[in-house]
């Protein structure tokens, strides 16, 4: 017992009272197969809710699901495209939209983009076929997270079709042989098309798309065309260009009509998708100013004294304010929470980073800031932050090694650079407008309005929509079309069409809306169409939790490193200036900058929480400052139940984030709860330079005192890899195979657990490797095959987690 804490008892009473509940009501059903009642009908739930499976005896209206069936009927056409996307960041709902766009245009078939979250899924068993007068054609754009897992939007979905196959071989699984709620024919008749999103840096590439697509198949479903595959690490766009011509020749033969698509559409007008439409009698209240809400605008008041956990904070910018709501509200992802700054510190600022250019090129301004300019090389100064973010009396709950979600908000530089560019006005900036799908255009139907509507232009620049997005090439048609000289429309469409001049003109020196408007001074493009077509929905950015949910469970410590690197950015031939080739531009991260421009602001005493727009603090009013929209991401990263078990933790660079976390409630729990004998807790660290940019360092240091002095009773310790200290290049897979022989102890005997955060793309693997290695040489294996195997066996049964990115 003296293992268990509270909320060992608290989890084990829950799992308890579920596996009742589920044996209750499941088990006892009986039933193997689907019972879907029809579009109308509502069947009683009895379960607690998120227990009922989709397509369980439960009819999925006890979801509040819409009916994707109705919705066809009413369009009353005998072809339809429906895509679904699952999507994290907004790729895949992207080139769902892109593909709906090709169709409508191409074929003049009606097209729905539809989010698997929101609708009844278990319709798919039920669908009409072409005797039925149907053609009716599913598609799937699906991106893989993780372990192999689908993203968040598509959990449900996926559990209930796979019906717990969803794990197996990435090519779709090998039946287990156990329960199937769905016949083998379940899907006869069903007609579909994959494309599926991933990254090979990952072990299980594109796992989600090969599953879904092997398990419709076994159901009965006939796919159409190839399946497409995109990876990230190569390019996701390249990928998707080369599918889309056979997937659109595929859908032309399957929905028997020409396709119109490359005839004469250069001469084609473009037809916004959108349309702005004025804001007439609309009240304050009704204005979005830079909320994400399902529903309608959210105000804030400032909280009395006394009032529920109010304080003042560290900084001084400590004034509470509290969201003006009638009833409680659930946070999530649709539904942020907003969570006021507490702190945010300077981890290190001064490592500069170095870019050497081509003489050729004109740099940009000396003496900016934050970067300097000599002769032909621009150095950058790295910033890293701290920042500690309140989640106090919002009902939210972290666990340690969860991810934290969060949406940026554009450079105001930036935006007024667009803006100018576009020719805007600050009046216009700051009209209250509202978008709606413009009739004219095929695609209306399925198109949804991007942002919170009523709002400003200017809060829709700032809040909602990428100013950094890279123009795709489809934009530069749409661009080209607007564009009132004739050599300068030519070449547009030519970077639309061409790929090897699109690449170095615009793609590799990410060229965003602003810097082709730039370079294209002829375009003159409405700003509905900027809105609706040209610039991509801000996507929420994620970090690693770096505190501990249970030394703080009140805030979430987020880790950021602030991108910012100079690149070389060529010309088109028509701006060829000076016989010199291009720009050297500055481009920076939009989430990590925006964190440094609030924690500049927090640091330059803007001492009174002023709001974002200068509201009356009597009334309600819009997002505070040092307030920002967040929502707690799950994850499988977490530390063994038992704290005895050991743990060998490997992050380099901002990697150490979660591991910051780990090693503090390791700490914290041997130094509060000696009885409980936490085990080993190693953590191997990188970074440049001891003296520059050792993120934590006093921390460790302060803890790893803590236990040379005997004061914790606790095996703490802390491998530091330098990569540019004394001549030496030291990376933490050196450093793991330096202490080979007892992390094999830990691993190989103790039953440990490894953790690997930060680069995917080189560190995981070299790891990987190092670890493979240890197990070879201390482990006694036989060959490397079978240390492999090791390795991939604690994978499987959850000793060897990984949170990387590439
Ligand atoms: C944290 C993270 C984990 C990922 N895990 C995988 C993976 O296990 N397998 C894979 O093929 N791709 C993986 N990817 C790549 C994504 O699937 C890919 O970037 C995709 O384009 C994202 O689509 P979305 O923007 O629609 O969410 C991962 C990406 C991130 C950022």
């Amino acid at each position: 017992m003296a293992l268990l804490d509270t909320t060992d008892i608290i989890i084990l009473t829950v799992i308890a009272i579920l596996t009742a509940v589920y044996i209750r009501y499941f088990k006892d059903s009986g039933s193997k197969t689907v019972t879907v009642g029809g579009a109308g009908s509502v069947a009683a739930s009895s379960g607690p809710a998120g227990s009922v499976k989709p397509g369980s005896a439960e009819s999925p209206r006890a979801y509040g699901k819409k009916s994707i069936l109705k919705k066809l009927q009413a369009l009353d056409h005998p072809s339809q495209l429906i895509l679904f996307y699952g999507s994290q960041t907004g790729t895949a709902e992207d080139l769902a939209t892109r593909i709906a766009k090709d169709t409508t245009t191409h074929f003049n078939i009606p097209t729905l983009i539809c989010d698997p979250e929101e609708y009844d899924m278990t319709e798919l068993t039920r669908w009409p076929g072409e005797a039925e007068g149907k053609k009716w054609l599913c598609g799937f754009f699906m991106a893989t997270y993780g372990e192999g897992e689908p993203t968040d939007n598509v959990v449900e979905f996926y559990d209930w079709i796979m019906a717990g196959k969803g794990k197996g071989e990435d090519d779709g699984g090998q039946d287990d042989g156990g329960d199937d709620p769905l016949e083998d024919d379940a899907l006869d008749g069903f007609k579909y098309i994959v494309f599926g999103l991933g990254n090979k840096t990952y072990e299980h590439y594109n796992a989600i798309g090969r599953r879904l697509d092997k398990r419709l198949k076994s159901l009965g479903g006939v796919r159409i065309g190839e399946r497409g595959e995109g990876d990230d690490d190569a390019s996701m766009e390249e990928d998707f260009l080369a599918w889309k011509p056979s997937i659109l020749a595929a859908m032309a033969e399957y929905f028997n009509v020409e396709d119109a698509g490359s005839i004469g559409q250069r001469d084609k007008p473009h037809v916004p998708l959108f349309e702005i439409a004025p804001a007439t009698n609309i009240s304050q209240a009704q204005v979005f100013w830079g909320e994400y809400s399902a529903g309608k605008p959210r105000r804030w008041q400032k909280a009395q004294d006394g009032e529920e956990d109010y304080e003042m904070v560290d900084s001084g910018v400590g004034e509470k304010f509290v969201e003006v709501r009638s009833r409680k509200i659930a946070y999530d992802a649709k539904h942020p929470h907003y969570g006021r700054i507490l702190t945010s510190k300077p981890l290190f600022i001064d490592v500069h980073d170095e870019y050497t250019f081509d003489n050729t090129y004109h740099m940009p301004r000396a003496g900016h800031k934050r970067y300097l300019v000599e002769n032909t090389k621009v150095r950058i100064e790295r910033h890293c932050l701290h920042v500690d973010l309140d989640i106090s009396g919002s009902g939210l709950k972290y666990e340690t090694g969860d991810h934290v979600g969060v949406w940026p908000v554009n450079d105001e530089e930036h935006l007024m650079r667009l803006a100018k560019a576009l020719g805007l006005t600050e009046e216009e900036l700051d009209k209250v407008v509202i978008l709606k799908p413009n009739k004219q255009n095929m695609a209306a139907e399925s198109a949804k309005v991007p942002f919170p509507v009523p709002c400003t232009v200017r809060t829709a620049l700032l809040h909602y929509l990428d100013l950094a997005a890279i123009v795709k090439q489809y934009q530069l048609e749409i661009l080209a079309k607007y564009c009132k000289d004739t050599a300068e429309r030519d070449l547009l469409f030519e970077l639309a069409d061409n790929r090897e001049l699109y690449v170095p003109l615009i793609e590799r020196s990410r060229k965003d809306l602003a810097d082709v408007l730039d370079v294209f001074q002829s375009i003159e493009v409405p700003i509905a169409v900027v809105l609706g077509e040209l610039l991509p929905r801000i996507a929420v950015r994620y970090y690693s939790i770096s505190s501990s949910s249970k030394e703080e469970p009140n805030h979430v410590g987020v880790t950021a490193v602030m991108v910012r690197y100079a690149l070389p950015s060529q010309f088109p031939s028509h701006r060829v200036k000076d016989g010199k080739e291009g720009n050297v531009v500055v481009k920076q991260g939009i989430a990590t900058s925006w964190l440094q421009r609030l924690h500049e602001a927090r640091s330059g005493l803007e001492a009174e929480a002023g709001v974002l727009n200068n509201h009356s603090e009597t009334e309600p009013i819009p997002i505070p400052k040092f307030y920002l929209p967040l929502y707690i991401r799950t994850s499988n990263f977490k530390l063994p139940r038992n704290p005895r078990l050991p743990v060998v933790m490997v992050g380099p660079g901002t990697g150490v984030a979660p591991f910051r976390a780990f090693v503090r409630e390791r700490y914290h729990l041997a130094s509060t709860s000696p009885e409980m004998k936490v085990g080993p807790t190693w953590l191997f660290y990188g970074c440049r330079h001891p003296d520059k940019d050792f993120l934590y360092r006093a921390e460790f240091e302060a803890m790893e005192k803590g236990v040379a002095s005997g004061q914790v009773d606790l095996d703490l310790k802390v491998f530091k890899a330098y990569s540019r200290y004394e001549g030496k290049k030291v990376y933490v897979q050196h450093m793991v195979r330096d202490n080979g022989k007892d992390v094999w102890k830990m691993m190989g005997e103790m039953g440990g657990y490894f953790y690997v955060c930060g680069d995917a793309k080189h560190m995981a693997h070299d790891v990987q490797n190092a670890l493979t290695e240890l197990a070879l040489k201390f482990g006694g294996m036989a060959s490397e095959d079978k240390a492999k195997a090791w390795v991939k066996d604690l994978r499987t049964k959850g000793r060897y987690l990984e949170d990387v990115w590439s």
